[in-house]
């Protein structure tokens, strides 16, 4: 085991000094153009300043289903001495604009466009009667009857203006946009089909161990034999990255270190950073530490639980150089390893918030911690608003996966009083 030992904070800045240039490179590599109704639209980042090239709306238009009508005409309406104007022809959602003829109202639907010359809509509930006769709408037979409007209304009223939520020609999105379901809405609204977005950094996630059910070529399909388990690391730790909009190929290695250095170095070129778990600490046989510390990794120790031996460094290998990031095979120090050093980067290339949200919480019962270590406890929420931790074996994947938030133990002291107040981030939203 590497005598180099760190606090949670100095190997957060290592790796973050090993993917800043990384994701910097990333994100000045040609972008990709992605149609905004593809499913992958969504998360990813505007490498580009978006403008509109049509104001939006397109056209002046209703706010309401009513009538059309010139301001001036209701200046003198009031409840004794109502107006009354004849109908004019009807305008849809849908219909081009029509003429309207001063000193008549004509009827209209929300979002169908003002008739030129009126410049105002008043709701049908506020007409007598409140509600539509019988319309006609163009090319049908002329209107007749007539409506009643017993007071005044401003002009302008429930006129959703040309241009009012952007003139054309101007930004939608500026670059460096996460797309959320409302701003592909405004580019689809511009009449945007298609946009160029920021690479997604490509990571080589790679998991080790004999003891992986179907580590071994021709064993996938195998039922679990004594001593073999199921792989979680690999698709936990992919679903990590995708849900922060990484792309990531995966690589399964058994405890055999040139077999390793030979599957990425064939696997490696086209990504941008491998990423392992297991096979760091301090066995006999620690695949990862003994394949990649020739090629480039340094191993060390963090002064943290779960997630304490960690690495990372540049590979040299045959096919190029690139960067790793090693993590424990533990499946909640692996976890817990992504969420302290990774994701948070990961985020924030993506546009989305980097860290998880953050909130204090008083512990629901005295607690124990190393003091020489930041622990990361699992925690629930009770009822009372305080959190309960869970025990800490970095084995308990069902407590990861019920837990309501990561408590924070700092390193400094071994107790922890029931109603201490503690830093948690909550998880598993
Ligand atoms: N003598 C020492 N032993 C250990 C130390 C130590 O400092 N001295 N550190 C412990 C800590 S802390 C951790 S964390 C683990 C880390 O071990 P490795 O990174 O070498 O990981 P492995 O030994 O390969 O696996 C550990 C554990 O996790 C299981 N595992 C691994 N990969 C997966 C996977 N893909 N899916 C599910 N589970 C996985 C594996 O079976 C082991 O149980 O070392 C401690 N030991
Ligand atoms: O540090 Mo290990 O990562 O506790 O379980």
């Amino acid at each position: 085991m590497s005598t180099i030992r760190r606090s949670l904070g100095e190997h957060q800045e290592a790796v973050a000094s090993l993917l800043t240039p990384v994701l910097a490179a990333r994100g000045a590599a040609d972008p990709e153009l992605i149609a905004l109704a593809a499913a992958g639209a969504l998360g990813r980042v505007t490498s580009h300043e978006i403008l509109t090239a049509i104001p939006l709306p397109p056209f002046d238009n209703s706010q309401m289903d009513g009538y059309a009508v010139c301001a001036a005409d209701l200046a003198d309406a009031s409840s004794s001495r109502p107006v009354s104007l004849p109908l004019g022809f009807t305008t849809a959602a849908g219909d081009a604009p029509l003429q309207h003829q001063p000193g008549t109202a004509s009827p209209i639907m929300t979002g169908a466009p003002i008739p030129h010359g009126a410049d105002t809509v008043i709701p049908v509930e506020q007409s007598i009667p409140p509600r539509f006769p019988r319309l006609s709408r163009r090319g049908e037979s002329p209107p007749n009857g007539t409506v009643c409007f017993a007071a005044p209304a401003p002009k302008g009223q429930f006129v959703r203006q040309c241009g009012e939520d952007a003139p054309a020609g101007t930004p939608i999105l500026p670059a460096g946009t996460r797309l959320t379901p409302a701003r592909i809405g405004a580019l689809a609204a511009a009449g945007i089909s298609e946009v160029a977005v920021q690479p997604r950094l490509r990571i080589l996630l790679c998991s080790t161990g004999d003891e992986l059910s179907g580590a071994r070529v021709g064993d996938a399909s195998k039922p679990l034999t004594a001593g073999l388990i199921h792989d979680a690391n690999t698709p936990m730790l992919a679903a990590a990255l995708r849900e922060a909009e990484a792309e990531v190929g995966t690589l399964r290695c058994q405890d055999e270190a040139e077999a390793l250095q030979r599957a990425i170095t064939v696997a490696a070129p086209g990504y941008d950073l491998v990423l392992t778990s297991g096979g760091i600490s301090a066995g006999a046989f620690e695949v990862v530490r003994e394949a990649l510390a020739p090629l480039g990794a340094e191993f060390v120790s963090v002064a943290m639980q779960p997630g304490g031996p960690q690495g990372l460094g540049t590979l040299t290998l045959a096919s190029g150089r690139i960067p790793v990031v090693c993590f424990p095979g533990n499946p909640v120090s692996a976890l817990i390893s992504a969420e302290c050093f990774l994701l948070p980067l990961l985020r924030a290339y993506a546009g989305a918030q980097a860290e998880r949200p953050r909130e204090e919480r008083r512990l629901a019962h005295d607690a124990q911690s190393p003091r020489d270590k930041h622990q990361l406890r699992r925690g629930r929420i009770e009822s009372d608003g305080r959190v309960r931790l869970s025990a800490p074996g970095s084995h308990l994947l069902s407590e990861l996966a019920a837990a309501d938030v990561l408590a924070h133990l700092p390193p400094g002291r071994d107790a922890f009083p029931e109603n201490t107040p503690l830093e948690v981030w909550r998880i598993n939203d």
